[in-house]
């Protein structure tokens, strides 16, 4: 199977309700699809969700990126994968939700020409996930409002977003916690908002509440690295790390440093699905567990993150993968099943999407 045409279009979904945190408010999902075709018409899709805040990418810039590597993957064999990945990574720097993209529409390819489900060519066999899913930053009864509705719905486990003011962050999370039953689990996402004295003068605030979350995730700005350190050696809850790990680099520095008790991969940050599974990898052998977490993604990409976490469900425990929950409607059509917090994974070959509509 030789590869023959690259191209890419713009997928736009509406959100049900606005996706707002510390860093940006987003009303429609808008990312840009991948399309590989090889010479005996087989397709593969992936996608990528520009998220300019976080990764410095805009729907722009991944369409010049993926033109430049094109003459890297065009006329290769989709058996030359690995080299194909040496290319994409070597010949170009950054652009990391490009990259993933086209690493998603690869991997497609590479397990169709196997007639086989992606998860099972990397070595996987887990189908089926729970997500949390996010509750925007907004004022207090919004939230808790949303955050009912998403447990009537049967999410167990919620994303609360925060971080635009640490003293109003306290009063949310302590009136959201106990408005909901107990047995709810809250994650919460600062998306890097306070200062490392802020988040613990705040944290223990909400502790000695007998709020302990199962993380706080990047409280702090990604180069504050020590900041992540004090507030991991000061506060009772586990401190996750986001915006802090693109790179393998990245992790390994945190992880010598013991800096965070847990990191979230995301195809879009660390340039897609053998990224990620590197990633995985490095965490396994300091023993720190993972969250594969998503940008404003839709169903190809969070396909393709299951498929990861399939991959690797034993360092990958924690999922938040809701970026087709967040949608008025699933703009593409295939036998993955994304059903509120149920996701699950098509026994079909490659990443199990049929088409776009
Ligand atoms: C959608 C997902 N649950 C999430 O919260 N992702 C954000 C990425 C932010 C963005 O797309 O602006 C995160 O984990 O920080
Ligand atoms: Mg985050």
């Amino acid at each position: 199977m030789k590869i023959v045409d690259i191209k890419t279009t713009l997928l736009r979904a509406p959100l049900k309700t606005p996706f707002i945190t510390s860093l940006r408010r987003v009303d429609a999902l808008e990312d840009l699809v991948v399309i590989i075709t090889c010479d005996d018409g087989t397709v593969g899709y992936g996608e990528g969700a520009p998220t300019p805040v976080i990764t410095g990418e805009t729907i722009d810039t991944m369409k010049a990126a993926i033109s430049y590597l094109k003459p890297f993957i065009i006329g290769k064999e989709i058996s030359e994968l690995d080299i194909i990945l040496k290319n994409i990574h070597s010949k170009l720097l950054h652009n990391t939700t490009a990259k993933s993209a086209l690493e998603i529409a690869l991997f497609d390819l590479k397990a169709k020409a196997e007639n086989i489900p992606l998860y099972r060519l990397l070595g996987g066999t887990k189908t089926t996930f729970k997500t949390d899913i996010t509750i925007s930053m907004d004022q207090t009864e919004k939230m808790i409002a949303d955050a009912l509705h998403a447990v009537s719905i049967g999410y167990d486990t919620l994303k609360i977003k925060i971080g635009d003011d640490p003293i109003k962050d306290s009063e949310r999370i302590i009136a959201i916690y106990d408005a909901l039953p107990k047995e709810i689990t809250l994650r919460l996402d600062a998306n890097q908002g306070w200062e490392a004295d802020e988040a613990i003068t705040l944290l223990q605030k909400v502790e000695s509440h007998g709020i302990i979350a199962e993380f706080i995730e990047q409280p702090v700005k990604a180069d504050n690295i020590e900041g992540l350190k004090q507030i991991k050696d000061a506060v009772k809850t586990p401190v996750l790390a986001d915006e802090s790990v693109f790179s393998l680099n990245d992790a390994k520095r945190l992880l010598e440093l013991d800096a965070v008790d847990y990191i979230n991969i995301k195809l879009d940050k660390c340039g897609g699905i053998s990224k990620a599974l590197e990633l995985a990898d490095l965490c396994e052998r300091y023993g720190v567990k993972c969250m594969l977490g998503c940008m404003l993604e839709g169903p190809i990409a969070i396909a393709g993150a299951m498929h990861v976490a399939s991959a690797r469900s034993e360092t990958i425990t924690m999922i938040d993968l809701d970026g087709v929950a967040l949608l008025a409607n699933n703009p593409t059509s295939g036998s993955v099943i994304f059903d509120e917090s149920n996701l699950m994974l098509s026994l079909d070959s490659g990443l199990g999407i049929d088409s776009i509509k």
